[in-house]
């Protein structure tokens, strides 16, 4: 059977960004299905019934669920094209560790904490959100060093969880009122080293489509 790859995402979903980016990478065609995250559709209810989320990727109509998962197994699946985690055990762990703290600290903020609150309050308590949210991104930037990608000279499992997280950036910068690239210079020109990539650019969307999407965002949770 050839391989029939479905993904069901949402466009702003930087956690759909990332397997869009590892397929992409690995020159590996799907069909995109955008979800209704108001309205849901059956087949999201069916595959992914646990948390009801995207992304789901349904390969040979069995899905995988969860991110991080889903590019783990894509790069198991296709570890031919472009290989994205180590093949040694530790770089793998160190690889992991990683990406679990940017969706521990980062993406996790995003949604329900830090990150929110920077679009959410105002003041001292936006303040100490930006100032604890710049305290992540500069701890990635000292493990970053000097190195092109986190994994190394290429493209890896790491440089994939984190860089959908840049097409956000406009919307904290403005709602915060700080700037990253003067806290993190070297983390924005991985960022922008990262965006060469056909992978990534294609997938990620205009920072300006996403500070829109926060605003309405506000509006319907009643945030002035
Ligand atoms: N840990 C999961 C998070 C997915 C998620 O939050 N998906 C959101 C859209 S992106 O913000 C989602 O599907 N929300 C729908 C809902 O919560 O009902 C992953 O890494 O795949």
């Amino acid at each position: 059977m050839a391989n029939e790859l479905i993904l069901l995402d949402t466009w702003v979903s930087p956690f759909g960004m990332r397997v869009r980016i590892a397929l992409r990478e690995k020159g590996i065609k799907f069909e995109y299905k955008e979800e209704d995250l108001t309205n849901k559709s059956d087949l999201l209810l069916k595959m992914n019934p646990i948390h009801k989320k995207i992304p789901v990727l349904i390969h040979n109509g069995k899905p995988v669920r969860e991110s991080g998962i889903i590019v783990q197994y894509v790069d198991e699946v296709w570890h031919d094209k472009a290989p994205l985690l180590p093949s040694e055990p530790y770089p793998r762990a160190q690889a992991r560790f990683w990406a679990d703290f940017v969706d521990k600290k980062l993406f996790n903020l995003q949604i329900y904490d830090t990150g929110r609150k920077i679009w959410t309050t105002k003041g001292d308590e936006q303040k100490s959100a930006t100032e604890e949210f710049i305290g992540y991104l500069k701890t990635l930037e000292a493990e970053l060093g000097d190195k092109p990608y986190f994994g190394g000279e290429k493209l890896g499992y790491v440089d994939v969880t984190m860089i959908p997280f840049y097409s956000w950036f406009h919307a904290y910068e403005v709602s915060g009122n700080f700037s990253i690239e003067s806290n993190c210079p070297k983390l924005m020109a991985w960022a922008k080293r990262c965006m060469q990539h056909e992978s990534v650019s294609k997938t990620l969307p205009d920072p300006k489509k996403v500070y829109e999407f926060i605003l309405q965002l506000k509006k319907r949770l009643g945030i002035e």
